[in-house]
């Protein structure tokens, strides 16, 4: 596929998409939509891809969703077109995706940076929800995700104020897994993603699936759901060789097995 909004490059046993429509912040429509879906089906397939990195610009991540696109459509128009829901595909993603996030992240494309699985963000890194700037309200997640992870007194404030919040407090509210220097961002993200690539690809999976899972069930449930997949990992070739590599004092070469 030709990718006219993104660009997509591997690096190792890393996907890496970079958001590319400067002129627009990098504003998200249906074409990155469907282009980014694309680019992250094509790494889900790739047997030597481990993980993804999802970046935009350094004055941008994402200013949000496509304000032009979505200006004149109706109520039957988003109701009927389901206006959004393309986005829960991108959130299926088996492999781990991690955003590297400077500048603007704003409405959608803080929302689309809360779908990844873990947010790491450059000192210039600035998460607001300001759809009540607009009249109306987050659409991609963002009452939901925000409110999860950083409580309801934070979320209510910036999507009642629109006000946005800076990487700092990002970090310090639980949004953002760790903040580095603007410029180091992408290179932080691609480390990070490097070492999780060089794990087993299904204790990489469960991992995330066990973590996602404590968002949508009880701690019961979720506690059980995790000892299943734990159990079922011992049927796993790399457990074998990660336990035993660690007896050996040696490195573990995992074969996805
Ligand atoms: C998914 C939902 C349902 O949750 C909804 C949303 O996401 S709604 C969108 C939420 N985002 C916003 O409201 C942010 C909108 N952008 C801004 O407020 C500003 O652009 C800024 C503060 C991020 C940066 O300001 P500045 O540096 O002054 O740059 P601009 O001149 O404003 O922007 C440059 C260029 O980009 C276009 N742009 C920016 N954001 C969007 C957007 N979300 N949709 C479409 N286009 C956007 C902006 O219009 C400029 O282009 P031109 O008009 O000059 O061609």
């Amino acid at each position: 596929m030709a990718y006219e909004t993104i660009l997509v490059e591997t690096r190792g046993k890393v996907g890496l998409i970079t958001l590319n429509r400067p002129n627009a912040l990098n504003a998200l429509n249906s074409q990155v939509l469907a282009e980014l879906l694309a680019a992250v089906e094509g790494f889900e397939k790739d047997g030597t891809i481990g993980a993804i990195v999802l970046t935009g610009s350094e004055k941008a991540f994402a200013a949000g969703a496509d304000i032009k696109e979505m200006q004149s459509q109706s109520y039957v128009d988003m109701y009927l077109g389901d206006f959004f829901s393309g986005w829960e595909a991108f959130t299926r993603t088996r492999k781990p995706i991690i955003a590297a996030v400077a500048g603007y992240a704003l409405g959608g494309g803080c929302e689309l940076a809360m779908m990844c699985d873990f947010i790491i963000a450059a000192d210039t890194a600035k998460f607001g929800q300001p759809e009540i700037t607009l009249g109306v309200m987050p659409g991609m997640g963002g009452s939901q995700r925000l409110t999860r992870f950083v409580g309801k007194s934070k979320a209510m404030d910036m999507c009642l104020t629109g006000r946005m919040m800076d990487a700092a407090e990002a970090e310090r509210a639980g949004l953002v897994s760790r903040v580095v220097p603007a410029g180091e961002v992408v290179e932080e993200a691609l480390k990070a993603a490097t070492k999780i690539a060089g794990f087993s690809l299904p204790s990489v999976i469960m991992n995330k699936e066990a973590v996602n899972r404590s968002y949508e069930t009880t701690l019961a449930e979720g506690l059980r759901f995790e000892r299943r997949l734990f159990h079922s990992m011992f049927a796993l070739e790399d457990q074998k060789e990660g336990m035993t590599a660690f007896v050996e004092k040696r490195a573990a070469n995992f074969q996805n097995r």
